[in-house]
C-alpha cells in the first residue's frame, strides 16, 4: 500500500499546535506520557493472550524499552505490547476522542495567562501529543499483536500525517521522536542523554509494574562500561507495599499514570484488607472534579488488578456512582483473571469491597475536614454537588455524608455543617430551615425569607439541582425537620403567644371575603389563598403544600422525560400591606369588580416573578401592567 497523507481532525491540530507552542512549562512529562501509554499496551497484550490462548503473541518478556541516538538527535520509546491496526492508528492518533476536549480548547483561548493555561492543560492529559513539546517530528511504528502487517505513522505535528504499511515491524509499538535542540533555559533539556532520561523515568515511571529497559550508550560520561541493557525502574506495584516505604511524590506518579491528570491529588488513601476475602487498594481524592463529571458519559470506576494483573480500567462495581471522581487501583487476591463486568456486579465479594471502600472514602473526607479546613474546603467545592446524590442513593451511609457535608447559609459567608445550624438554633425553633432555588442571590432575595430574616432565623441556602430532593429523602437530622420555607404553613411566632393569635383572628375575619373571591377568580392556577405568616416587606408569595413537588422539581422530572401533573399552588398574602389592604377595601366597596379581577391577577403573577418563576401568559402581563401605568400618568 502507498503512503498515505492525511488531515488530522480539527481539535487534535489544535491541540497540535498547543504541544509546539508548549503551553506546559515542564516538558520533560513527554517521556512519563510516552511509558505511561506503552505500559498500558503491555497490560493490555497480557490480559488479552490470559482471555484467549491461540493469540499469536510473543508475551515471555514484555518490556518498555528506550534507546537514545545521540548523533541523529532521536529518542525511541518501544514495547512490545498490544499495537495497533492500521485503522486504529489513524483513529488512536489522529483524532482524539475524548468529548470534552472541544470545551477544553475554548477555556484554553479564553485563559489569560500562562499558569491558568497550564492548570488547564493538566485537566486533559495530552498523552502521545505531548511528544512535540520536545520533537518536531515523530514516527511511530507499530504492529498489533497477531497480526502480520505493521503501519508507519509520521507527523510533524502540522497539519498532516502520513500511514503507510510495514512489512518487518516487530509486535507491538515504537515511538520515534527527533529532538529539537536542547534549550535548557526553556525547560527542554537534552533528551539524547541517558543521565537525564534515567533521572526522568525514575522521577515520573518508577512504579510502572513492567521493565524499563536502556542500553548503555559509549560516549554519555559513562565510559564503556555497563554494555548490558539497564533495568530503569524498581517496578514494585505501589499499593503493595507499606506506606513508609512510599513517598508522598511517588504516589503522586502513580495517581498520574491511572488518571490522565497532571495535577498532584488532594488526597491518597491506602486500605488493606486481609482474611478470606484479602485485597490492596490505594485509592485518590483528585484536586479538582473533571470537566465531564456530569455528564452521562463520564468513565467512573477505578482500576481492577488481579494479584498484580492488570484486569480492567474503570471498574464501576467497586465505588458508588456519587464516589465516581475518585480514582485508584484495587486489587484483589481471589478473583478469577477471566472476570466480567457483569459478573462482578452481582459478586458478594466485590460489594462488601464497595461497602469498605466507600466508609473508608467517608471517614478519609471527614479527617479532611477535621484536621485542614482549606483542603476540605476545596474538596466540597470540587466534590460536594457528587457527593449529595448519596443521600438519596445511599441511605446506608446519608449520616456519614452529613457528617461532611456543609451548606451556604444566611447566617454568614462561611458554609454550615448542620451540627454547627442545629447547635445555633434559637430557642423555641424545633426546625431546620432551607430555601432551594438557583442561585444564591435570587433565594436570598425572595419573600420567602421575609419573615425569616426579620426574626434572625437562619435558613440553608441550597442551589444544587440534587437539593431539591436528598432534602425529601433524608426528611430530619438529628430528630430536627428539614424544613423548606417555601412549603406549607410557616409559623414563626412562640407558641402561645395570645396576642398574636388574637391578631391573627381579627384579620381572617376581616379578609375572609376578599379570599374566596380571590380564591375562585384564580382557581386554574392555584388551589387557595390565604393570608402569610411569612410575608413582611412583599405584598403577596406563592408556596407549595407541604407534600407537593416544588416547580423545579416538576421541572426536573419532566426535562427527564416524566410526565407530572401541574401542580397547583398556593397564593399568600400580606395583610399589613397597603396594596392588600386597599384591595381588600376595594373589594368591599365595589359592586362591579371586573377591574379587581385584573388586580387578583397581577398580584399572583408578581407573586410568581419574585420568586424567580415566569409568567404563564407574559405578554397578557406586559399588557395589564402598560395600561395601569398609562392611568397613573
Ligand atoms: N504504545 C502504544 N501501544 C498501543 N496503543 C497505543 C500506544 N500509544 C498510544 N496508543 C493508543 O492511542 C490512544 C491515544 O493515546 P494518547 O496518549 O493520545 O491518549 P490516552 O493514553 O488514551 O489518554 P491521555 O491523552 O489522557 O494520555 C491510546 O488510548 C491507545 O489506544
Amino acid at each position: 500500500m502507498p503512503t498515505e497523507t492525511f488531515e488530522f481532525q480539527v481539535e487534535a491540530r489544535q491541540l497540535l499546535q498547543l504541544m509546539i507552542h508548549s503551553v506546559y512549562s515542564n516538558k520533560d512529562v513527554f517521556l512519563r506520557e510516552l511509558v505511561s501509554n506503552a505500559s498500558d499496551a503491555l497490560d493490555k497484550l497480557r490480559l488479552e493472550k490470559l482471555r484467549d490462548d491461540t493469540l499469536d503473541a510473543e508475551v515471555t518478556d514484555l518490556h518498555i524499552e528506550i534507546d537514545v541516538d545521540k548523533e541523529a538527535r532521536t529518542l525511541t520509546v518501544r514495547d512490545n505490547g498490544i499495537g495497533m491496526s492500521y485503522d486504529e492508528v489513524g483513529k488512536l492518533i489522529g483524532t482524539i476522542a475524548n468529548s470534552g476536549t472541544a470545551t477544553f480548547l475554548k477555556e484554553l483561548k479564553e485563559a489569560q495567562d500562562e499558569a491558568g493555561a497550564e492548570g488547564l492543560i493538566g485537566q486533559f492529559g495530552v498523552g502521545f501529543y505531548s511528544g512535540f513539546m520536545v520533537a518536531d517530528e515523530m514516527t511511530l511504528v507499530t504492529r498489533r499483536a497477531g497480526e502480520s502487517q505493521g503501519t508507519r505513522w509520521t507527523s510533524r505535528g502540522e497539519a498532516t500525517y502520513t500511514l503507510e504499511t510495514v512489512d518487518d515491524a516487530p509486535q507491538g509499538t515504537s515511538v520515534t521522536l527527533h529532538l529539537k535542540p536542547a534549550d535548557p533555559e526553556n525547560q527542554l533539556h537534552d533528551y539524547t542523554s541517558p543521565w537525564t532520561i534515567k533521572e526522568i523515568v525514575k522521577r515520573y515511571s518508577d512504579f510502572i509494574t513492567w521493565p524499563i529497559r536502556m542500553a548503555a550508550v559509549a560516549g554519555d560520561g559513562d565510559g564503556d562500561s555497563a554494555p548490558e541493557p539497564e533495568t530503569l525502574n524498581s517496578m514494585k506495584a505501589l499499593w503493595a507495599r507499606s506506606r513508609d516505604e512510599v513517598s508522598d511524590d511517588e504516589y503522586h506518579e502513580l495517581y498520574k499514570h491511572i488518571s490522565h491528570d497532571w495535577r498532584e491529588p488532594l488526597e491518597t488513601i491506602r486500605l488493606q484488607a486481609e482474611g478470606t476475602f484479602e485485597y490492596q487498594s490505594l485509592l485518590f481524592i483528585p484536586s479538582h472534579a473533571p470537566h465531564d463529571l456530569f455528564t452521562r458519559d463520564f468513565k467512573r470506576g477505578v482500576q481492577l488488578y488481579v494479584k498484580r494483573v492488570f484486569i480492567m480500567d474503570d471498574c464501576e462495581a467497586l465505588l458508588p456512582p456519587y464516589l465516581r471522581f475518585v480514582k485508584g487501583v484495587v486489587d484483589a487476591a481471589d478473583l478469577s483473571l477471566n472476570v466480567s463486568r457483569e459478573i462482578l456486579q452481582q459478586d458478594r465479594h466485590i460489594r462488601m469491597m464497595q461497602r469498605r471502600l466507600t466508609k473508608k472514602v467517608l471517614s478519609t473526607v471527614k479527617e479532611i475536614k477535621t484536621k485542614d479546613a482549606d483542603r476540605y474546603a476545596t474538596f466540597w467545592r470540587e466534590f460536594g454537588t457528587a457527593l449529595k446524590e448519596g443521600l438519596v442513593t445511599d441511605p446506608d451511609n446519608s449520616e456519614a455524608i452529613l457528617a461532611v457535608a456543609s451548606f451556604a447559609t444566611t447566617h454568614d459567608d462561611e458554609p454550615t455543617t448542620l451540627a454547627q445550624y442545629v447547635e445555633r438554633m434559637k430557642d423555641g425553633q424545633d426546625d431546620i430551615y432551607y430555601i432551594t432555588g438557583e442561585s444564591r442571590q435570587s433565594i436570598e432575595n425572595s419573600p420567602h425569607m421575609e419573615a425569616f430574616r426579620d426574626k434572625g432565623i437562619e435558613v440553608l441556602l441550597l442551589t444544587d439541582a440534587v437539593d431539591e430532593v436528598w432534602v425529601d429523602t433524608v426528611g430530619e437530622y438529628e430528630g430536627k425537620k428539614l424544613r423548606s420555607v417555601a412549603k406549607g404553613e410557616i409559623d414563626l411566632d412562640t407558641e402561645g403567644d395570645d396576642q398574636a393569635d388574637g391578631e391573627r383572628a381579627k384579620q381572617a375575619e376581616e379578609y375572609a371575603g376578599l379570599l374566596g373571591w380571590m380564591g375562585e377568580q384564580l382557581g386554574e392556577d392555584i388551589k387557595e389563598v390565604r393570608l402569610s405568616t411569612r410575608l413582611t416587606v412583599s405584598p403577596a408569595c406563592v408556596v407549595s403544600d407541604a407534600h407537593d413537588l416544588t416547580p423545579a422539581l416538576e421541572n426536573m422530572y419532566r426535562a427527564m422525560g416524566q410526565e407530572v401533573p401541574r401542580t397547583k399552588r398556593i397564593l399568600e398574602l400580606n395583610a399589613d400591606h397597603l396594596l392588600v389592604k386597599g384591595l381588600n377595601q376595594a373589594y368591599k366597596e365595589r359592586e362591579d369588580r371586573t377591574g379587581l379581577v385584573e388586580s387578583a391577577e397581577l398580584l399572583h403573577t408578581l407573586a410568581v416573578l419574585a420568586e424567580g418563576g415566569q409568567p404563564k401568559d407574559p405578554a397578557r402581563f406586559v399588557k395589564l401592567v402598560a395600561d395601569r401605568l398609562e392611568r397613573t400618568l
